[in-house]
């Protein structure tokens, strides 16, 4: 982690820019940050521009005063921590035992736990960071806070998908006052209750799309079943009744016929919940009862099925499209030009391959300006979430959880 100090997420120009967190009101709420890296950073900036008074503490706090705003103090560790009442950890777990020598400074203070464990450390760790940490210091209040927003989610504002902080605590006042100031800062505190609840919340960033698991799972078992069907309609059956060999067919045309299938049950898998929904409700006479924990699941995953749907269906206009790519096709020209001589026939017109061309042509189209509609509104906001230089594992876990909590569940 040592290097990292040297290339900052956000950078002292950017951050004096802003004439508001040049200054701080006199008689602002006074904040202590533990370390001095990208969160740190972040949640300086964010507090600062909040109305908060910042003291930072770190090991080097020469070094790394220039990439903190001017209005936050960067100080050492002992003297930064003496005054404020809150103080964020923006430290490794492996390395709060370093931060023990300051114990009876904390004493009595709310530290906030934003740390995230990597998946192997989570695995491995059966006590949460947060309960370590609120053993190592039994005399200060833990709170558990901020840790499934990214730095880049706290240094560019909270937006509307990511705007929740899961808080847990053990003492009610403590995370009373955590929960007032990530409202102040713009984000909507959520009580997850005790702090035996860190474990749970730690976990979420290392869930990567979670609500997309088993819609994938489903697409791909579709997928499965209907290539099986078609190839023993389109390529087993020919082969075995009349010896014709048609094992060509596997790669382009068979994968083509069942791509349709797959995105026309997907489809209709996104309105049966509803219907069902909806025939129950009638047949209990009311709306304010729980649906069975199997239809509320489908309803709830009905966006992911819909979406999949959709990339079948675009598979299937994109591999349309290719058909006459293929040597296959050209012979089959060739083929249908000599009948037309042998026939003396004057003009060969198949009505239903024009359409069917002219329909496919026009999907790809459509499909490829919806395409890039979506990635120029979209691929900067992604790409601005990897901090390209300081790309780390937890990193990639939140941006998974940024564009789950963007993407949402569909309406239940
Ligand atoms: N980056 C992110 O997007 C997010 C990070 N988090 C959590 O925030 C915490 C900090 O993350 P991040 O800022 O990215 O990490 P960095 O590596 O960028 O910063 C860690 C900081 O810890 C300080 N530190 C204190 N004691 C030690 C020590 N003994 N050895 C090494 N460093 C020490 C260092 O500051 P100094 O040298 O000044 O003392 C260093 O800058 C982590 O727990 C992480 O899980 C949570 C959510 C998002
Ligand atoms: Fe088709």
């Amino acid at each position: 982690m040592s290097g990292e100090m040297d290339k900052p997420l956000i950078s002292r120009r950017l951050v004096d820019s802003d004439g508001s967190l040049a200054e701080v009101p006199n008689k602002a709420p006074k904040v202590g940050i533990l370390g001095s890296g990208d969160f740190a950073r972040s949640l300086a900036t964010r507090l600062v521009s909040s109305g908060f008074s910042v003291v930072v503490g770190s090991r080097n706090p020469k070094r790394t005063a220039g990439l903190f705003p001017s209005a936050a103090q960067v100080t050492f560790q002992e003297e930064a921590v003496s005054s404020p009442q809150v103080i964020f950890v923006a430290v490794f777990r492996e390395h709060y035992s370093s931060l023990c020598s300051l114990g009876d400074q904390l004493a009595g203070k709310i530290l906030v736990d934003v740390s995230n464990p990597t998946e192997k450390e989570h695995l491995q760790n059966h006590q949460s960071n947060a309960e370590y940490l609120a053993s190592l210091f039994p005399a200060c209040t833990v709170v558990k806070a901020f840790n499934v927003i990214s730095a880049w989610a706290l240094q560019s504002g909270p937006r509307d998908g990511n705007r929740q902080v899961l808080i847990c605590s053990d003492q009610l006042e403590a995370k009373h006052t955590i929960s007032e100031m990530a409202r102040t800062m713009g984000f909507t505190p959520l009580d997850m209750g005790s702090l035996a609840s860190a474990r749970e919340i730690e976990a979420i960033p290392l869930r990567l799309f979670p609500s997309w698991k088993v819609p994938i799972l489903l697409a791909l078992g579709l997928f499965v079943c209907f290539y099986a069907y078609n190839f023993i309609r389109d390529v087993l059956h020919p082969y075995v009744r009349k010896h014709e060999n048609k094992f060509y067919k596997m790669p382009l045309s068979v994968v083509n016929t069942t791509l349709p299938c797959v995105a026309y049950v997907m489809l209709s898998l996104v309105y049966l919940p509803g219907v069902l929904a909806a025939a129950l409700q009638l047949r209990r006479g009311t709306k304010y009862q729980r649906f069975p924990d199997w239809l509320d699941h489908w309803l709830q995953h009905r966006k992911q099925i819909g979406l999949l749907s959709f990339f079948f269906g675009m598979l299937h206009a994109l591999y349309s499209f290719c058909l006459p790519l293929r040597r296959s096709h050209r012979y089959d020209l060739v083929n249908l030009a000599v009948k037309q001589v042998l026939d003396n026939k004057t003009r060969l017109w198949v009505e239903e391959e024009v359409w069917r061309m002219e329909i496919y042509l026009s999907m790809g189209v459509l499909a490829l300006g919806t395409l890039a509609l979506l990635a120029v509104t979209s691929l900067p906001s992604i790409a601005n979430s990897l901090n390209w230089k300081e790309f780390s594992f937890v990193q990639v876990k939140q941006i998974s959880l940024e564009l789950q909590l963007q993407l949402g569940p569909g309406p239940a």
